[in-house]
């Protein structure tokens, strides 16, 4: 068997608030399976768990912003251990609502964490390993707000920050995408569903026949 049939591959999906990544996780996830890949479709913060008791904490919990960073990073490191890695090991695809690049869009773009802080933590955490596709959701904080207020969804710690805040994570997430273009594509968000999915599937088409 070639390598591309055996080998697990992780995708995570990035972007603000409100910028219609659930949906199109589930589109992509559905394609897959249909080429016959096993997929795990998880997301951050959460996964396990434990992951999922500190998301709780996070979503609603005030608390100083380095020790949101690290309770990030703490959920991750779990989610890596317990779920991650041994379904990449195992040959099965993880698909990822989020992953890094969300505390480096959110807690450093968006709250002003040191980036070496940020950087220590990644390195701590997963040193060498990244995702092998980020598709970054890109919408103004003014859209997204509109189709948020759309759901009727109580909105969290984060989704009740000001346009500002959301304006320095999206400014994050292309500074993200600029540094490493190879992994991280930015997807315009601002087009309807049917056409991002069909761009969102031809990448994934193009990386992975
Ligand atoms: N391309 C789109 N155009 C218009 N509305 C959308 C689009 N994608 C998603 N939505 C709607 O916007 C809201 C937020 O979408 P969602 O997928 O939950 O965003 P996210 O997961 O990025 O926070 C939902 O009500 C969803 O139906
Ligand atoms: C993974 C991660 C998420 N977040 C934030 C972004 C989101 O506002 C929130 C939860 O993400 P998400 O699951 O996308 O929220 P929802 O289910 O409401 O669409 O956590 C960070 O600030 N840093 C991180 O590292």
């Amino acid at each position: 068997m070639s390598e591309g049939v055996t080998k697990g591959r992780f995708i995570t999906f990035e972007g603000i608030d409100g910028a219609g990544k659930s949906s199109q996780i589930a589109a992509l996830v559905a394609h897959l399976e249909g080429k016959g890949r096993v997929v795990d479709q998880t997301r951050e913060p959460g996964g396990t768990e434990l992951g999922e008791r500190l998301r709780e904490l996070l979503l609603h919990q005030p608390m100083h912003l380095e020790t949101e960073a690290m309770l990030m990073f703490a959920a991750r490191r779990e989610h890596l251990a317990v779920r991650i890695r041994p379904a990449l090991d195992a040959g099965r695809w993880v698909v990822s609502d989020r992953f890094s690049d969300a505390t480096y869009a959110y807690q450093v773009g968006g709250r002003g964490l040191d980036p070496a802080k940020f950087a220590a933590l990644e390195q701590w955490v997963h040193p060498g390993f990244q995702p092998d596709l980020t598709l970054v959701f890109d919408l103004s904080p003014e859209r997204a707000a509109q189709r948020l207020a759309g759901t009727g969804n109580a909105p969290d710690r984060f989704e009740r920050e000001r346009r500002d805040f959301f304006e320095r994570v999206r400014g994050a997430y292309l500074e993200r995408a600029a540094a490493d273009p190879g992994r991280v594509r930015v997807i315009d968000a601002d087009r309807d569903p049917a056409t991002i999915r069909g761009e969102m599937l031809a990448i994934v088409e193009e990386r992975w026949p």
